[in-house]
């Protein structure tokens, strides 16, 4: 049975990067991403953005949308101060096994809870299946035709507080118009966009960041 594209990422890194190293797991994805066979990680430019927001926020409790092989989930774990956690939700159950496995090589794996299964089913089970209050920050970076009810959800679920933040990834690239109309024209939240480059790509791509006013 030959091998998927994320059991070749896996193995380039088990191969390749430091175990115990966040950086050289990073690294190594992207090298092979943008070397070998392109894929959908953050990467290290948008990767760029996604840091600062998390170190300009110091957030205790994460929810990223869309886990795919880790790589984004190791670049959050890694900035997360002692106590901290990051919940990720990933629905296709391969994505989540490559995960799990560069997630606990890259030495993470204290600080991050992989959630498989439909962000609908997960995210009306964070307060009580997964003790979450509120979270500090959420990272939309799953299905683009998700990012708008699922946003609605979070707030009907009573998961955001003043100055919870929302960074959305691929604004331009796959492109989330609808999304961007519903954040911008909504009061509650505080929109600011940072235009940068499709992963591993010339493409232009953006993220939106959007602070929630409560
Ligand atoms: C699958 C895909 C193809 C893209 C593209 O334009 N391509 C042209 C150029 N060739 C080379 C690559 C492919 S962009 C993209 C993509 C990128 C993300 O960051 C995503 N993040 C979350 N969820 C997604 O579904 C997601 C899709
Ligand atoms: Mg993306």
């Amino acid at each position: 049975m030959n091998q998927s594209k994320e059991q070749r990422i896996l193995n380039f890194v088990l191969q390749n990067a430091v175990r115990g190293d966040p950086r050289s797991v990073m690294d190594t994805i992207d090298k092979y991403c943008s070397q070998k066979e392109w894929a959908m990680n953050v990467g290290d430019e948008k990767g760029l953005i996604l840091d600062k927001t998390v170190e300009e926020l110091q957030p205790s409790v994460v929810l990223e949308l869309g886990t795919y092989c880790g790589y984004s989930a190791v670049r959050i774990a890694r900035l997360l101060k002692a106590g901290a956690r990051l919940l990720t939700v990933e629905f296709n159950p391969e994505f989540a096994a490559i995960a799990k496995q560069i997630i606990e090589f890259a030495g993470v794996q204290d600080k991050v809870k992989i959630l498989e299964g439909p962000s609908e089913e997960i995210i009306p089970q964070l307060k009580k299946k997964y003790e979450v209050d509120t979270l500090d920050f959420v990272f939309l970076d799953h299905w683009k035709d998700r990012y708008t009810p699922d946003t609605i959800l979070i707030q009907e679920c009573n998961l955001l507080r003043k100055g919870s933040v929302l960074l959305a990834d691929n604004i331009i690239v796959p492109g989330a118009p609808e999304f961007l109309k519903y954040i911008r024209n909504n009061p509650r939240f505080q929109c600011t966009n940072y235009p940068s480059h499709l992963e591993y790509m010339k493409v232009e791509d953006a993220m939106e960041k959007a602070v929630f006013l409560g």
